[in-house]
């Protein structure tokens, strides 16, 4: 079902309470013919876990993974002239361009999978606010930003992954995480792009500030995403919202990507359920966020880059897991002896 994007939060909070289950039936019918296929039970692993979850959420016996779209969101934060990060804001407009020239890793990996990518820049040239004594959006802001993730969610996907662009954004991310979670609010915060010293030091105390401020007002996991979030991470929430209703399952980025979607999985029970973490990023508090939502990651390459770069090259592995149920021969088509 294609969605009617929100005009404000109740509307964004109806979205999310009406995400439709996943179809048992189909999950059924693709864990029976996982049972017919040449192999012992279980030696695809992990593949045929994956094709299972694919039939379940797609609403597809026969589950694919062909049409693969790669989103990659773009947004500026106000945090950023805090002196959070090593790079200077300019450098998420910049690599926006070198997204459109086809020169970044993200056109490398989509080109290497043969996926779609899809870049939506965000009102670059308006930063969010400064979240340490504010929220970073407005509704308006929060609601808008999630309607233009919602926008990539076209018919005859069959997959979406999810990453994103913006300096300043794994402080977003870990403020974020932080809010949600709770906990040592350093724990939550790594080095991102590179931090150290006084830049790291710049960047937990942002993020004590921020969590100190926003707690004492606010514990609803949407809020806290309008709060301490970013319009990129608010728009990979959106399209995970409006993936589920279309039947897309959704493949996530690194630490940003997971933490714009977590408010999902505190707001209803499997609220997740569609979307696999496509790996883990070196920045260490991904590790702990995956933990606390109970996903675990499909790979684990020491990558901390961003763009859905982690995504796209797990989408290969789930565009493989759908081959393998799809296009393998029965014991009995095959004339292999044993199976069931
Ligand atoms: C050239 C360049 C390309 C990138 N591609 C993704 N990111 C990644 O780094 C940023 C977050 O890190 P921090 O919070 O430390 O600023 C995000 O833009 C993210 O996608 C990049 C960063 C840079 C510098
Ligand atoms: O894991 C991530 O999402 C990440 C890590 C470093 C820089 N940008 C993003």
């Amino acid at each position: 079902m294609t969605i009617k994007p929100p005009v404000d939060l109740a509307g964004l909070r109806l979205l999310i309470e009406t995400m439709p289950d996943g179809d048992e039936t189909a999950a059924s019918a693709a864990i029976a013919r996982d049972r017919l296929l040449t192999k012992p039970p279980g030696a695809l692993g992990r593949l045929e876990d994956l094709a299972i979850w694919l039939a379940r959420w797609q609403a597809r016996a026969r589950p694919r993974a062909e049409s693969v779209r790669i989103a990659v969101f773009a947004g500026n934060h106000g945090i950023a002239a805090a002196g959070v990060s090593p790079y200077p804001a300019s450098v998420t407009v910049q690599m926006v361009a070198n997204f459109a020239a086809g020169g970044a890793a993200i056109n490398a990996l989509s080109g290497a999978i043969g996926a779609d990518l899809t870049v939506v820049p965000l009102d670059l040239d308006r930063p969010t606010a400064d979240f340490r004594a504010g929220p970073a959006m407005d509704e308006a802001e929060f609601v808008a930003a999630a309607a233009a993730g919602m926008a990539v969610v076209v018919p005859g996907l069959d997959l979406l992954c999810l990453g994103e662009m913006g300096i300043g954004n794994t402080t977003a991310a870990a403020a974020l995480s932080a809010g949600l979670f709770g906990g040592d609010a350093a724990a939550w915060v790594g080095p991102g792009t590179g931090a150290v010293g006084p830049v790291l030091q710049a960047k937990i105390a942002a993020v004590e500030s921020a969590v100190a401020f926003h707690r004492a007002q606010c514990d609803d996991p949407l809020d806290l995403a309008r709060r301490l979030g970013g319009r990129e991470l608010a728009a990979m929430l959106g399209a995970c919202v409006a993936a589920r209703h279309a039947r897309v399952p959704v493949v996530l980025d690194g630490y940003v990507a997971t933490a714009a979607v977590a408010a999902l999985g505190l707001l209803r029970a499997g609220g997740l359920g569609h979307a696999v973490a496509g790996h883990c990023s070196a920045e260490p508090a991904h590790r702990r966020l995956l933990d606390r939502l109970g996903l675990v990651a499909l790979l684990d390459l020491g990558m901390r880059l961003g763009e859905a770069s982690g995504a796209a090259l797990a989408a290969g592995i789930v565009r493989a897991a759908a081959r393998c149920h799809g296009e393998m021969a029965s014991f009995a088509e095959a004339g292999v002896d044993g199976g069931v």
